[in-house]
């Protein structure tokens, strides 16, 4: 297929490389570094898909551009999701297909399914308290993670003793601490801890590679052409 890669950086070029090893072609290449190069400038016969993987401050903009053209886009751009419910009205209006995902690998979206049954195991045995530690390379300029929030928003559904999150350690019994660290070229790892006096219980992902990203965002995209609506990798995975 025809793929518009958007955004040019770490996730842009391992996407580009795996997409060529897959039988797929770049159509073009959206970034700062090719001013001449514009989302407008394409149109639905010059790309199936495109793929987004930006800066929290490009990302809207880049997914409206993408579906004012009509063009199903997958967006990995993360802390951009205040804007999200405009982004789906959009993709309703322009009946173009939009598809998000905090973090697009298999393995994390395994580790939010079962955090999910953790926390409602945990809340319905009692007794611990639970965090959210979320570890990256100090390039990255979100925080917390895009994934981290996912992890959080899953605990908050099922652990009714946390009623919100705070990006801080210290928080009120009724706050869920999200811990944020960056660290040399940690590509990224997630971490949910349930303490009481007596033990400790983790839940732990670590990606080594971003090849889990790159394989995830390549499979929506593959995906997505032809459907009509906002999906996400529940969609994809059926899970
Ligand atoms: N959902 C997921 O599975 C994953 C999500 N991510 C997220 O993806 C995003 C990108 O990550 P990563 O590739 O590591 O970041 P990088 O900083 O390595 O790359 C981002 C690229 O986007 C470019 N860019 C900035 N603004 C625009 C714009 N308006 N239009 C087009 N390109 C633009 C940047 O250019 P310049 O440097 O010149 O600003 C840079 O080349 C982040 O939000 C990250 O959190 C990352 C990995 C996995
Ligand atoms: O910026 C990154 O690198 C990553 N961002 C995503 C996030 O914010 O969760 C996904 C992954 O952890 C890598």
């Amino acid at each position: 297929m025809k793929l518009l890669l958007i955004g040019y950086g770490k996730m842009g070029r391992a996407i580009e490389a795996q997409a060529i090893a897959r039988g797929h072609q770049i159509a073009g290449i959206v970034d700062p570094t090719r001013p001449d190069v514009r989302i407008s400038d394409f149109t639905t016969e010059q790309v199936d898909a495109a793929i987004e993987f930006t800066h929290p401050d490009a990302a809207f903009q880049n997914v409206v551009a993408c579906l004012k053209q009509g063009i199903p886009v997958v967006c990995g751009s993360t802390g951009w999701l205040h804007h999200f419910p405009e982004a789906q009205a959009l993709s309703q209006q322009t009946t173009t297909p939009l598809f998000y995902a905090s973090n697009y690998s298999v393995g994390v979206n395994l580790f939010f399914h079962f955090n999910e049954y953790i926390a409602a195991k945990m809340h319905q045995f009692g007794g611990y308290d639970v965090q959210v530690r979320e570890i990256h390379h100090t390039q990255k300029v979100d925080q917390p993670s895009g994934t981290a929030l996912t992890t959080a928003e899953g605990i908050l559904r099922h652990f009714p003793g946390k009623t919100t999150w705070r990006n801080e350690a210290t928080t009120t019994p009724t706050e869920l601490a999200i811990l944020s660290e960056r660290e040399g070229a940690v590509v990224g790892t997630h971490i949910v801890t349930y303490s009481s006096p007596a033990d400790s219980i983790e839940l732990k992902h670590e990606a080594h590679t971003r090849e889990g990203f790159v394989q995830g965002a390549l499979l929506a995209a593959e995906w997505l052409p032809g459907r009509q609506g906002v999906f996400g990798m529940k969609d994809l995975l059926g899970l």
